[in-house]
């Protein structure tokens, strides 16, 4: 079934003064009025969950979240002004009114949704979930609806984008208050939206009607929040429980867990389409030719994608198969396609001299990691030197097979450090150096501070030699290294030294 996009732009108008009836914002909601107020008398001018952003005649959300528990900011959220708190813990003689509810977390979403009037009704919202591709499958979609004349906004990683305007962004995806937000401040006619697994999890996405979900694939990834593979898969899997009844899937079939996907879909009745590399796949993805095969027409395409790689063309057949399902014009789509370029830390390449190519990727699984440096590979590096970390306190059961697809693809490599959220560096080291003594192969070693990792490795590579740098990608370093730059971009930039302009850096195909 198609689904028919309604181009017209609704226009809002913010209102300054917005606030509405408690008893309002809690319809439908399960609770006890522990003071027995009325609450048809309290007027709520915003809510949040977080204390910090608590401001007068406000209504504060205590949720028991992974860290900390929200109810021990209750009295911190009522002296900066809210005037009610909504929790889960038996609590009384508070200073405002204490309502209990079962589980605020996913309260929250619908408390926000009426709390924006349901911004969502005059939009189209495309969720994008995986392990891998979320964002630039996300900005493909974009792309391929503005082409098609669409504004459409973006929320995700590297930023918000909401009228056109960018917005600075926390996490991929927001919190359900902050979510909402966007959606009621945004005149956008379609928003996509990268949903990660926590916030599946957190029900940050609670009460969001999708029109358009997407499956890209799945690994093992965020173990050391989820207790296993199949416990994230079905984490991910919410995505699709609150996709419309009318609303489109695209799945990526050459994934195990995307079949998986796609077989309970089907089940359920619902329209999907396939991406894959087999020819009954409704997109079918022919990497040596660069080339997609559409079912529909009975025709290939040509891609001529500037991104380089087979996932690159996987992402960019799925952001298809949605203008497929939607009907959107599909010469305009590829097109779209064709011109886009490439995002922050996704496959950026440097020439240096020497015909030295510096990549800079934010491949922090072993699939990704996979497809970085095969696309490396095919894109005529005759030598790789691999620099890469592990984050501290994130799933370990990983990093064994990163460090196998790398010791397989690339010629050597020099373990250095990533985010240490915390662990000592120290520690880290010692960690990275067991991982080295243990290659049979011998083809590693430690730089831990990164910038000089990437010095030494830049400096020492024979001439023609690729250098690919993965796993921090757009994000700026948590910690200070010698060379005093902020990003691995910013290193690179430094590092080239006569002529730090951006124009020196260009994509490859
Ligand atoms: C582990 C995790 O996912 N944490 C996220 C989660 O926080 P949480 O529920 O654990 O919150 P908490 O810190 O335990 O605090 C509990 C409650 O107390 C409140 N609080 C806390 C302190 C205070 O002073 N006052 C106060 O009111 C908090 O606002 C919260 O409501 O919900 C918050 C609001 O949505 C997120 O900002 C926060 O992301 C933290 C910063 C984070 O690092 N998250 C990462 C792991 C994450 O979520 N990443 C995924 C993407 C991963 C990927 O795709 O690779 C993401 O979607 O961003
Ligand atoms: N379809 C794909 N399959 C496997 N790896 C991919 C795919 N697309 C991108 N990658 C790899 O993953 C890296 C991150 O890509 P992207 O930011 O699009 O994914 P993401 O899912 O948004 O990641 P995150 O959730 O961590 O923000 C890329 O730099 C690339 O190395």
């Amino acid at each position: 079934m198609k689904i028919v996009i309604c181009p017209t732009i609704i226009k809002r108008t913010i209102l300054e003064d917005h606030h509405l009836k408690i008893a309002d914002v809690l319809q439908g909601i399960e609770y006890l009025n522990i003071d027995g107020c009325n609450l048809k008398e309290i007027d709520i001018k915003g809510l949040s969950h977080d204390s910090r952003d608590i401001e007068e005649g406000y209504l504060f959300v205590a949720i028991k979240g992974y860290a900390e528990n929200g109810h021990k900011f209750i009295d911190e959220a009522i002296s900066r002004g809210a005037v009610a708190v909504l929790g889960v813990e038996e609590l009384s003689n508070l200073e405002v009114p204490y309502l209990q509810t079962k589980d605020t977390k996913s309260a929250l979403g619908v408390i926000a949704s009426q709390f924006y009037h349901h911004p969502f009704k005059n939009k189209k919202i495309v969720g994008v979930t995986g392990t891998n591709g979320k964002t630039t499958t996300t900005y493909m979609v974009k792309s391929i609806f503005e082409a098609n004349g669409y504004q459409t906004g973006i929320i995700g990683t590297i930023q918000n984008i909401i009228n056109g305007k960018s917005l600075p962004s926390r996490n991929t995806t927001p919190s359900a208050v902050d979510l909402y937000k966007f959606l009621y401040n945004s005149d956008d006619e379609v928003i996509v939206l990268e949903v990660s697994s926590h916030a599946l999890n957190q029900s940050r996405v609670a009460g969001i009607p999708f029109d358009v979900c997407l499956f890209t694939n799945l690994e093992g990834e965020h173990l050391d929040y989820h207790n296993s593979i199949e416990e994230y898969f079905e984490t991910k899997y919410k995505l699709f429980k609150q996709m419309k009844p009318d609303g489109l899937a695209v799945v990526n079939f050459d994934d195990d867990w995307g079949k998986k996907v796609h077989e309970r879909l089907l089940n359920e009745g619902a329209e999907v389409k396939t991406v894959g590399i087999d020819s009954f796949c409704d997109a079918c993805v022919l990497h040596e030719t660069d080339q997609v095969w559409l079912k529909e027409y009975e025709e290939r395409k040509p891609f001529d994608l500037m991104l380089p790689g087979l996932h690159n063309q996987f992402n960019g057949a799925m952001s298809l198969m949605v203008s497929e399902g939607l009907g959107l014009d599909l010469n305009k789509s590829l097109e779209a396609l064709r011109n886009f370029s490439n995002l922050p830390g996704r496959f950026e390449t440097v020439d240096f001299p020497g015909n030295k190519v510096v990549v800079i990727d934010y491949a922090h699984t072993a699939n990704g990691i996979y497809h970085c440096l095969k696309t490396a590979r095919e894109s005529s590096a005759n030598q790789i030197t691999h620099v890469f970390g592990f984050r501290g306190k994130r799933d370990e059961s990983k990093r064994e097979m990163m460090l196998e697809n790398s010791r397989t693809l690339s010629d050597k490599y020099v373990l250095t450090l990533d985010d240490l959220n915390g662990v000592k560096e120290s520690e880290m080291k010692n960690t990275l150096k067991k991982y080295v003594q243990s290659d049979p192969e011998q083809k590693g070693r430690v730089i831990i501070d990164r910038t000089q990792a990437i010095k030494q490795a830049i400096e020492e590579a024979d001439d023609g030699s690729w250098i690919v740098i993965t796993g921090k990608g757009h994000e700026e370093y948590q910690q200070t290294f010698r060379l005093g730059t902020r990003s691995d971009f910013d290193t690179v930039k430094y590092l080239f030294g006569e002529h730090p302009i951006f124009r020196e850096i260009h994509l490859k195909k």
